[in-house]
């Protein structure tokens, strides 16, 4: 499957100099969204994870149909004081914009074997924010799964030391 075809690149979005990669293309097909999904469960399964870990929004639309597809539950981590429950916290910034993130403090065992899912690998600080809420519970991240990688912004060099995989590099 060309994934790359389903992805629709807008320039200058959501502010000059940024080159948006929009995967609504993607995801209103459901073969290639599908195709997408049994790939990134293709590329986890050796990882042996025992959930999965997605980050709001896009990591909801993929990080879940992987937990599914895998038999395996899924934790939302998310934008600042959207968990009722008890949770903690980390600030992080982004290609644009900073914010922070939030994860239930009760969401993970220590030790459970964590997979981190998201739509795409930017600069990587969600991502990194991500683990850090996982290891501040006492998890493990086994692995991160992107469907999109921009390899220019060096996002790999921020998760060093981590399974990085991903299906598409711009
Ligand atoms: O590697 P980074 O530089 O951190 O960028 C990647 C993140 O940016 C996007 O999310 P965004 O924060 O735009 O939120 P959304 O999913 O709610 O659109 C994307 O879905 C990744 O989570
Ligand atoms: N260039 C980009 N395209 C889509 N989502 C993003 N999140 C961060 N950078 C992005």
């Amino acid at each position: 499957m060309d994934f790359q075809s389903h992805i629709r690149v807008i320039p200058d979005f959501p502010q000059p100099g940024v080159s948006f990669k929009d995967i609504t293309p993607l995801l209103k097909d459901g073969r290639a969204y599908r195709a997408a999904i049994d790939s990134l469960v293709s590329l986890a399964r050796p990882l042996a994870p025992e959930i999965v870990v997605g980050p709001e929004a896009r990591g909801f639309v993929i990080g879940a149909p992987v937990a599914y597809a895998m038999g395996l539950g899924f934790v939302p981590v998310r934008k600042a004081g959207k968990l009722p429950a008890e949770t903690v916290s980390v600030a992080y910034d982004l290609e644009y914009g900073s914010d922070r993130l939030d994860i239930h403090k009760d969401a993970l065992r220590p030790g459970q074997r964590v997979l981190v899912a998201d739509d795409l690998l930017a600069t990587g600080g969600t991502i990194r924010s991500t683990i850090r809420l996982v290891e501040q519970l006492g998890a493990a991240v086994v692995g991160c799964v992107f469907l999109i990688e921009l390899t220019e912004l060096e996002g790999r060099a921020k998760l060093a030391g981590y399974n990085v995989l991903s299906l598409v590099q711009y």
